[in-house]
């Protein structure tokens, strides 16, 4: 099966690339081999002549860098440079005449633009052909046909193909030059921007090829500009119809024009990447990836848009007969329209370098009817045409609610909309500074919805074993339809992304700014620190699109009106705060009781043990053992903080008193609170309430106690047969004590301490957030 290659300027910049070029091509025998210019050369080759004509001296540097680019790959590819150095000095003959002449017109812009493709031919030509004589280099001006439109010559197919079939000897392997022809006078022309694609198309339709393979730097054709969109995703099949929509709104995978000889004779076209040869790329045909009904987002940028307001005096068929055909007069191309019968306005886009003749036009027609204000005309400039494409999008109820709600949030106006009722995509005008933005968040918005994006800050034991569970249950979760994606984790310095790459910061806020930009749908800050510091940035990260999940008990205990300021940060911006792990570790503490509320429940009483190492340390008080010797033994087994005296104090007690306290209702302060401090307290102290706890067949606990708007903990003495009193190792027990469960409190009970449970809490409140968000 005959296959075109055609190989563009994003993967010829190099030595290397022309290397890897002549593998493939060698590799598989391919005889028909399109090239574009190096990478750069055709925007080179223009300003070469714009300089030189405006009598610019700026056309030197241009022309030194231009022979200094291709014989630096000739001397890297080990190429007889001769050659390539003549065509160089008739770049040179060229544009010093245009600077002698101080001017130039389309023609000459074509014959001195045209020496991109044959320099890079060349070059690829004599590379070849070093190891082989079946190589046959094809300048296309000899067999490509065109009129005489310069810039963007119309193709004469017949002559044409009868002038291939003569030239192009398909036992050989060819090198032949894209973009260039001539015209019926053998005057040099070219195809338009981008045209080599369509050289290759024309190729193929010419020579009835089974496929069109069109190399680049991608691999294949994405959802977005993969330059752009960093988590686009490679579409594996696409339609004619549906790419031709991409093409039309700026996507420059492949070129519109070369879609049609394609479309005509059902040649499929492949999208490869030359970097990644094992990627089987994006073949468009005439089928479809049916389960993708939406294909991608695409822009214009450069244009502007003219709103023309009539207030309803001409009849609306009129109006717009008027409008259309004066522009259709100009040739000036509408890319857009979008029309709003009821007060007979309509907004046309057209690209920025015609607006000026648009409006002139316009102006000339309506001249009249403006000085009477019946017409108004207004015009919008930096915009750009956001489309969306897909097969699906005409009956995709709810898309664009999806899309412009997304985009409000994000505060991007949209200045013009246009949807066909069977149309493949629906197109926008918005702001061009907001553009990347815009097609980020309408691309996370589609395809990306599915996933909740977890930054961890805090890489200490407990982030580590949530950033640990998060991966070891990632298939699990996909299977359940969560997708939970670490996007980074932090430690105090430094920003780690799934790249591999860091950043390092000194703010939140750059933090911040940096994983804003990707324009994600779905974020959750993991706050695994301990740090004040942190806590007092959340309502940023809130305004930027954070939801909250921590085990750090700093937020939920600030003091009462900057609490308050956060729950209602949370509430504008419909964010949500979970903190399992708060109270108890991974035990259901907190969901229970905001579940009992959430029912109409009312809290009475809770009471239990809260801390893992004062839970510890009562569980092993026994006759004969010292309560300091207790603390040392907790401490060396790892569960105390690294000073002991931080749990002995009864902060951390206190501080999860007041998190349920708040939860029911009380509007208290950690001074509100009334904690016994044991860090002063002696063994003898101790012994002795041990002793008369024993004779009394009651047994010492450190019991935190939630009742009547009050909080307090302190070691109380309790029943033998209490719940309380059944603890082990560094149990937590929470008993509550409720309207409904007023004659057997619920009780909690299990481990309350250790990195894994924090990580369960942690864990299972992502899953809850994503079961909200997604
Ligand atoms: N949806 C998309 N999928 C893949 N690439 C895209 C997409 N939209 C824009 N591009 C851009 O198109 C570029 C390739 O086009 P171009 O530079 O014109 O290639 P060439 O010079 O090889 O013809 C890619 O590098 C990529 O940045
Ligand atoms: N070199 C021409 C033709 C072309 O098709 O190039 P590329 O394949 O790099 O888009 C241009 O830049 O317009």
């Amino acid at each position: 099966m005959l296959e075109i290659y055609k190989f563009g300027g994003s993967i010829l910049k190099n030595a290397d690339d022309i290397r890897k070029i002549a593998d493939i091509i060698i590799k598989d025998g391919n005889k028909i081999n399109i090239f574009s210019a190096l990478h750069g050369v055709t925007d080179g080759l223009i300003k070469i002549a714009e300089y030189a004509s405006k009598k610019d001296v700026k056309y030197i540097s241009e022309i030194d860098s231009l022979r200094d680019y291709h014989l630096k790959i000739c001397s890297d590819l080990g190429v007889d440079n001769k050659e390539i150095g003549e065509i160089l000095i008739r770049v040179k003959d060229i544009s010093e005449y245009l600077y002698k002449e101080g001017f130039y017109d389309l023609s000459l812009l074509d014959l001195i633009v045209g020496y991109g493709e044959i320099l890079s031919s060349n070059i690829v030509y004599l590379f070849l052909a070093k190891d082989s004589s079946n190589i046959e280099l094809i300048d296309a001006k000899n067999c490509i046909r065109t009129d005489s439109t310069f810039t963007s010559a119309k193709v004469d197919f017949e002559a044409t193909s009868s002038l291939c079939k003569n030239l192009v000897n398909i036992g050989k392997i060819n090198i032949i030059t894209g973009f260039i022809a001539s015209d019926g006078e053998g005057r040099p022309t070219t195809l338009g921007r981008n045209g080599s694609d369509y050289t290759a198309a024309l190729l193929g339709k010419i020579f009835s090829a089974g496929k069109i393979v069109i190399w680049k730097d991608v691999d294949g054709v994405f959802t977005a500009n993969p330059k752009i969109v960093s988590n686009a995703i490679q579409i594996s099949k696409i339609s004619y119809k549906e790419m031709s929509e991409l093409s039309y709104f700026g996507n420059k995978v492949v070129s519109l024009m070369a879609l049609s000889p394609a479309i005509s004779d059902d040649i499929p076209i492949c999208i490869r990447g030359l970097y990644n040869i094992t990627n089987e790329g994006t073949l468009i045909s005439s089928k479809t990836d049916e389960e993708m009904g939406i294909k991608g987002i695409t822009a214009i940028e450069d244009v502007s848009l003219i709103n023309i307001n009539s207030f309803n005096i001409l009849g609306i068929g009129e109006f717009l007969k008027q409008v259309f055909s004066a522009i259709n007069k100009a040739n000036i191309n509408i890319i857009m329209i979008s029309q709003s019968s009821s007060e007979s306005s309509i907004s046309i886009c057209v690209r920025s370098d015609e607006i000026n003749e648009a409006i002139r036009v316009i102006n000339s027609e309506f001249t009249k009817e403006i000085r009477e204000n019946i017409i108004s005309i207004d015009v919008k400039n930096n915009q750009s045409i956001v489309a969306v494409a897909g097969f699906k999008i005409a009956n995709q109820s709810g898309l664009s609610g999806k899309i412009f709600s997304n985009l409000g949030l994000a505060n991007i106006n949209i200045n013009a909309i246009s949807q066909g009722l069977c149309a493949m995509s629906i197109s926008f005008a918005v702001d061009s500074s907001a553009l990347n933005l815009c097609v980020k968040l309408i691309h996370n918005s589609i395809f990306e919805n599915k996933c909740v994006n977890c930054l961890i800050i805090g890489n200490g034991v407990v982030g580590s074993s949530v950033i640990k569970m998060i991966n070891s249950q990632r298939q699990y979760f996909l299977e359940k339809g969560i997708d939970l994606r670490i996007i980074g984790y932090a430690n105090s310095k430094e920003v780690f992304l799934p790249s591999g790459e860091s950043f390092k910061y000194s703010s939140y806020d750059e933090i911040i700014s940096w994983f804003s930009k990707e324009a994600l749908i779905h974020y959750v800050l993991i706050d695994c620190t301990s740090s004040d510091d942190l806590v007092a940035n959340y309502r940023k990260f809130i305004d930027h699109g954070f939801n909250i999940v921590t085990p750090n008990k700093k937020a939920n205990t600030l003091n009462f009106d900057e609490f308050e300021k956060l729950q209602n940060c949370l509430k504008v911006n419909k964010k949500y705060m979970f903190y399992e792990a708060n109270v108890g570790a991974g035990l259901p503490i907190i969901s229970t009781i905001k579940d009992l509320i959430d029912c109409g429940d009312e809290i009475v009483k809770i009471e239990g043990i809260f801390s893992g190492t004062l839970s510890y340390i009562f569980n092993n008080l026994s006759n004969g053992v010292k309560f300091s010797d207790i603390v040392k033994m907790a401490k060396e087994n790892g569960f105390t903080e690294p000073d002991p005296r931080d749990d002995l104090c009864g902060m951390d007690v206190a501080r999860k008193l007041l998190i349920l306290a708040r939860m029911i209702g009380y509007r208290i302060n950690l001074s509100d609170l009334k904690i016994q401090n044991l860090v002063d307290a002696t063994d003898e102290q101790i012994f002795e309430m041990f002793d008369s706890a024993n004779k009394e067949n009651k047994t010492l606990r450190y019991v935190g106690l939630i009742e009547d708007g009050k909080a307090s903990a302190k070691i109380i003495a309790v029943d033998n047969d209490s719940p309380l009193a059944s603890t082990k190792h560094t149990d937590n027990i929470i008993s509550i004590t409720t309207k409904f469960y007023n004659k057997t409190p619920l009780v909690i009970r299990g481990a309350g301490a250790g990195a894994d449970v924090t990580a369960i809490g942690v864990v299972s409140d992502l899953i809850k957030l994503a079961n909200i968000l997604l």
